[in-house]
């Protein structure tokens, strides 16, 4: 890797979706403040992770990276943070029983507080007159009231985003090697759970079976490994502010490489992956295991140029690539992509992002996706994995431990009026915790078919 960009490089590159900031030398405060903060995260455990997505890209394992589409502070709560990681072990154990495979966690968390948009502006009526204020973009710039002193992007927000993610991580760290991951916890992850789900009755039975392995193991003096009672759990966002992120890199002392440690991965979002932009040129001189979208726009020669620039060494687990093509064009855009990535030798994850294709606007005014949508986008990324004879490493989803009401369908049936019960996104649906548990059912079902 070679020496970082400065901040100002980077800017002169032409960066998408940062926010336009009145006042610099406030915004210079902040970085120079983030600057001093210790790491979130450590190089080694980046490189762990590395190693993981190496072996789900052979097939070895299976990438669930899962979790809110975009964090706020004020979710960042002991029952916040307890939910989603619940929800997401739940899942975790799911795939890796009923598919007997290692699943590498990754929580899209700690971290996820900046959002691209499609808008610069919003505008909402007021009081009978229209009123356009800059967009919301995350609690990393600005606040989601419509007040013109809310949506004013303010970089002291940025240091906000450190402390929430750092005590965000902490919890989670406490959570997954203190006892509330071991596997004999399976059931409690259940108790409170809507007893009369069928897909949490489902989940009891398995978890029923889960314990009666472990009971055998013990009797049969098989031990008691220590990863029955700790998880690996790993954190990641999209890395799309450039201020936080390149205050946020540091020299690793083992390697002297740089790595970026406010998160173990990170990834470049669908529009901040131009070959020449910012985001690129700074995701090219980090070590940690890196993301970068790709929608149905993306060519195979896009694909290929991203993984010359973003890793060319070809090194396993570097680069994941997280396709999002929707349902409907996924089983047409997809082959083309992967054949050619896979016939030039590129070392690649591919993991599906079964959301971001799938968004549209209800007649009543929610930004949903149906459960359906996102079941057969999964469904075609494993139909075409299959088909090719290559690997379907993962999936991404938006979710949440709660039950809330902002995609439609799933077992629960959820249709367009139910959306208005529990919306709580601040920008796109994510699925609840049933519909999460019954999405984990059927990809293991793909799974294990696979
Ligand atoms: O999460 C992804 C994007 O930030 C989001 O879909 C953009 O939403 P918008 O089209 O409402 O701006
Ligand atoms: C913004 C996101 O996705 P995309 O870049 O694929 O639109 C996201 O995953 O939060």
């Amino acid at each position: 890797m070679s020496e970082i960009p400065s901040l100002e490089q980077l800017h002169a590159l032409g960066a998408a979706q940062q926010p336009t900031y009145d006042d610099p030398a406030a915004v210079a405060a902040a970085v120079a403040r983030l600057r001093t903060m210790p790491p979130l995260v450590f190089a080694g455990e980046c490189d762990d992770l590395k190693a993981k997505i190496a072996a789900a890209s052979r097939g070895e394992a299976f990438i669930l990276q899962g979790g809110d589409c975009a964090e706020t502070f004020v979710g960042a709560t002991a029952d916040n943070v307890r939910n989603k990681l619940r929800v997401l072990l739940q899942m975790a154990v799911v795939l890796t029983y009923a598919a007997s495979v290692p699943v590498v966690k990754v929580g899209r968390l700690a971290g996820q507080y900046a959002k691209p948009r499609s808008s610069d502006k919003e505008t909402r009526q007021v009081d009978g007159e229209s009123v356009t204020l800059p967009a919301y973009r995350g609690d990393a710039v600005n606040g989601f009231d419509f007040t013109p002193e809310s949506r004013r992007p303010d970089p002291q927000r940025l240091l906000e985003v450190y402390h929430a993610s750092a005590s965000t991580l902490n919890l989670v760290r406490a959570f997954t090697t203190g006892g509330y991951a071991d596997l004999r916890q399976v059931h409690t992850w259940n108790s409170e759970f809507v007893r009369n789900s069928p897909v949490g009755q489902h989940y009891e039975a398995m978890a029923s079976e889960i314990d009666r392995a472990l009971t055998f193991m013990q009797a049969i003096g098989a031990g008691d490994p220590d990863e029955f009672h700790r998880v690996d759990f790993y954190s990641s966002h999209e890395a799309l502010l450039l201020e936080y992120e390149h205050a946020m890199t540091r020299i690793d002392s083992r390697t002297e490489n740089p790595y970026n440690v406010s998160g173990h991965m990170v990834w470049i979002g669908e529009r901040t992956r131009q070959l020449d932009g910012a985001h690129v040129e700074y995701f090219s001189h980090i070590s940690n295991p890196i993301g970068c979208k790709l929608g149905p726009t993306a060519t195979a020669d896009d694909a290929l140029a991203l993984a010359a620039k973003l890793n060319p060494t070809n090194e396993p687990g570097r680069l994941t690539f997280i396709t999002r093509f929707g349902a409907e064009r996924i089983r047409d855009g997809l082959p083309h992509l992967v054949e050619k990535v896979t016939a030039e030798g590129v070392d690649v994850a591919w993991v599906c992002d079964a959301m971001h294709g799938n968004t549209f606007e209800t007649s009543n005014g929610y930004k949903t996706r149906r459960f359906e949508d996102v079941l057969d986008e999964v469904q075609g990324f494993f139909d075409v994995h299959r088909a090719l004879g290559t690997i379907p490493a993962g999936i991404l989803v938006e979710n949440t431990g709660d039950d809330v009401t902002e995609i439609i369908g799933g077992g629960e049936e959820l249709d367009e009026l139910g959306l208005a019960h529990r919306y709580e996104s601040v920008v796109d649906p994510r699925l609840n915790r049933v519909q999460s548990l019954e999405l984990a059912f059927l990809v293991a079902e793909m799974l294990r078919r696979a």
